[in-house]
């Protein structure tokens, strides 16, 4: 079963275009090199500054790998920063590529037993650890998973025995770790309208929780006690994407369950579906086919191809779309040859055959940020119609509104088949909105700042200018997180800072450099190193890097950089040190920090909202009250209020 194993695209998510370099270009490139040592001072990874670039370039070439050197290896996070200083225009990345290949992945070396046998509850020996790591459906086969896989996989988690009534996670906090459950059973709940408890499901043996929050960023969607003492093995996200990433089988999975929950979740909550038994849901739910779309990306266009059949059903599960036509060149919004439709977020769904406008005409649907879709196919959907006379009754009865009313002709494609819902959105159209309200509506949905679940605002009409606010974050963190000035809706402007996005791809750090805290606040770990990964998929700019070498720092500044997450950056102190994010490999919990904070080159530098410190530096020091951290969804309505208004 090597085959299902790709050693060359471990930790590389954010490279996908890269083409390994055959074995005469990495030969002729490391003739090539001058040894100058450039792309080593460039290099983010601590550790380089232990590399000998003769050593380096021995080991890409021979046998002769130092320890140290596959040490460095195994840390080299392809980030590219030794590539433009390069003045024989080699491609060291690509030579670290090829070396990484070559070396294989770490997990299928010496596991650390030390710190498993250490996690091991009393009574328990690594064959049990491993009978119950295997009852676990994603694990079960040793061919594809072997032992020694799973046992790194524990030696960088974290085993925990938990006392029944232990609230392991709490519906509505963020979270990206995931629980598998070696032993005992767990209630699951959430908070009903009332503020009662309403029980979800009980999970046991053989099962695993917490799998929504990490693979879909968003909050815990129930809360998860113990009903009996228990063990856990709690997962860090990184550690269970290298998994992912190396036994691509482990990935369908977790993709395909978490897409058939979400499905079901959403199709239960649809009026079309009132009425169906779980159990059909779930079967139409397991059968969807979910595809991922990056920001920008089409889902359909007006041309033919990839049109949707009139029979299926797509359920948006996240992220926002836009639905366009084409039109005269120069004639759309901002002189643009697109009319815009529409915009439909996460939890919508629409059916297929996209000549629903009534015209035959199709249109084209972009993604805005990343969008997942599920497509429930004609079959299944036509089964259920059938089964449930009168879901298909409500279904048609969909299918004729949109030919009859005027509402259609804007959005019909997109909106949800509940007809009350409809009635209301046709009676709530707003009739002061003008041209100039729709394009700071569109900006707010375009630019990201609905995405945002905390966004720092100036009120234009008290902001004296005295710059204040971005003078208390200095203060407080070393250097200012923030700008005052940005994108500028009426009289609000919403300052250039990081936003704490539902669903952050900055997040995907595969040295788990930038965690969140359970209230929302991304903070930078003390695992980060500057490699500039997460700055460079920012869609807002809001990450920036901050080099100590090029600074010219000295001796102080530097003591003060080592200190940066302990007592924080600036003058001012008091600050409570964050959590420290696990990561696979040199960058666990286990592993000395000072020794590694000694040798840290670069950081990343974001706002976190002051986690850790009991107020926000830039509100508290604005004299007029003028700078306010606001929910956007609050502040200027719901996405979904927004993208209406702005589709009118
Ligand atoms: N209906 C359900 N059946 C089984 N597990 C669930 C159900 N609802 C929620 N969960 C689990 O409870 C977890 C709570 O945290 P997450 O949202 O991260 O992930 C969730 C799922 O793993």
């Amino acid at each position: 079963m090597q085959s299902a194993k790709q050693p060359f695209l471990v930790g590389m998510t954010h490279r996908t275009d890269v083409r390994p370099l055959t074995e005469e270009e990495v030969r002729f490139e490391i003739d090539m090199c001058i040894g100058c040592d450039r792309c080593m001072r460039a290099c983010p990874v601590p550790l380089s500054a232990m590399v000998n670039i003769a050593d380096l370039n021995r080991a890409t070439t021979s046998d002769d790998v130092a320890e140290h050197v596959a040490r460095f290896t195994d840390e080299c996070v392809m980030c590219g920063s030794c590539v433009p200083v390069c003045p024989v225009d080699n491609h060291r990345d690509l030579l670290m590529l090829s070396l990484k290949q070559r070396l294989g992945i770490s997990w299928d070396g010496k596991v650390d037993m030390q710190r498993v046998l250490g996690y091991l509850p009393e009574g328990w020996d690594i064959p049990l650890l491993l009978s119950r790591l295997r009852e676990q459906p994603m694990f079960s086969d040793p061919r594809l998973v072997p032992d020694n896989y799973l046992l790194h996989f524990v030696a960088t988690s974290k085993m925990q025995t938990v006392l029944p009534g232990t609230v392991l996670m709490r519906e509505g906090e963020f979270g990206r770790e995931i629980y598998f459950i070696l032993e005992g059973r767990f209630d699951l709940s959430s908070t009903g309208l009332e503020g009662e408890e309403l029980p979800i499901a009980v999970l046991r043996r053989g099962e695993y929780m917490g799998e929504h929050g990490m693979l879909t960023g968003q909050p815990r969607n129930a809360t998860v006690r113990a009903q009996t003492a228990a063990v856990v093995l709690e997962v860090p996200e990184q550690v269970l994407q290298r998994l992912m990433e190396i036994v691509p089988a482990v990935q369908s999975f977790f993709e395909q369950l978490s897409a058939t929950r979400s499905i079901e979740a959403i199709m239960r909550r649809m009026s079309l579906f009132q009425g169906v038994a779980s159990v059909d849901l779930r079967q139409v739910a397991e059968q969807a086919i979910t595809r991922r779309y990056d920001r920008d990306e089409k889902l359909f266009t007006e041309d033919n191809k990839g049109q949707p059949a009139r029979e299926t059903l797509h359920i948006l599960l996240e992220g926002f779309v836009k639905v366009a036509r084409r039109t005269i060149a120069g004639t759309g919004r901002d002189k643009s040859n697109e009319r815009i439709i529409a915009y439909r977020q996460g939890g919508d769904y629409f059916a297929g055959g996209l000549d629903m406008l009534g015209d035959r005409r199709a249109v084209t649907v972009t993604a805005i940020n990343r969008v997942t879709v599920a497509e429930l196919p004609r079959i299944p959907l036509l089964t259920l119609l059938s089964r449930y006379p009168e879901v298909n009754q409500r279904f048609q009865e969909r299918l004729r509104l949109y030919h009859d009313t005027k509402v259609a002709a804007y959005s019909a494609i997109f909106e949800p088949f509940d007809t009350s819902q409809l009635q209301k959105e046709a009676e709530t159209v707003n009739p002061l909105s003008d041209a100039a309200a729709r394009a700071s509506l569109h900006s707010l949905v375009s630019d990201g700042v609905v995405e945002g679940t905390e966004v720092l605002i100036i009120d234009l009409d008290k902001c004296i200018h005295c710059n204040e606010c971005e003078e208390a974050c200095e203060r407080r963190h070393g250097h200012s997180r923030m700008n005052r000035s940005g994108m500028v809706v009426g009289n609000i402007s919403i300052a250039t800072a990081c936003r704490q996005c539902q669903d952050p791809v900055c997040m995907l750090c595969s040295r788990a450099g930038i965690a969140r805290m359970p209230g929302g606040e991304i903070y930078i770990t003390e695992s980060c190193i500057g490699c500039g990964i997460c700055a460079e998929r920012c869609p807002y700019d809001n990450i920036s890097i901050m080099t100590l070498e090029e600074e010219g720092v000295s001796r102080s500044a530097w003591q003060q950089f080592s200190s940066f997450f302990t007592k924080g950056g600036g003058k001012e102190r008091g600050h409570k040190t964050l959590p420290m994010a696990a990561a696979p490999g040199p960058l666990d919990r286990a592993q000395p920090k000072d020794a590694y904070g000694e040798l840290r080159k670069k950081i990343a530098i974001k706002c976190d909202l002051c986690a850790g410190y009991d107020n926000q530096a830039c509100v508290q020091a604005c004299p007029m009250g003028a700078a306010l951290r606001v929910n956007p969804t609050t502040f200027f309505g719901s996405t979904e209020e927004i993208l209406r208004k702005r589709a009118k």
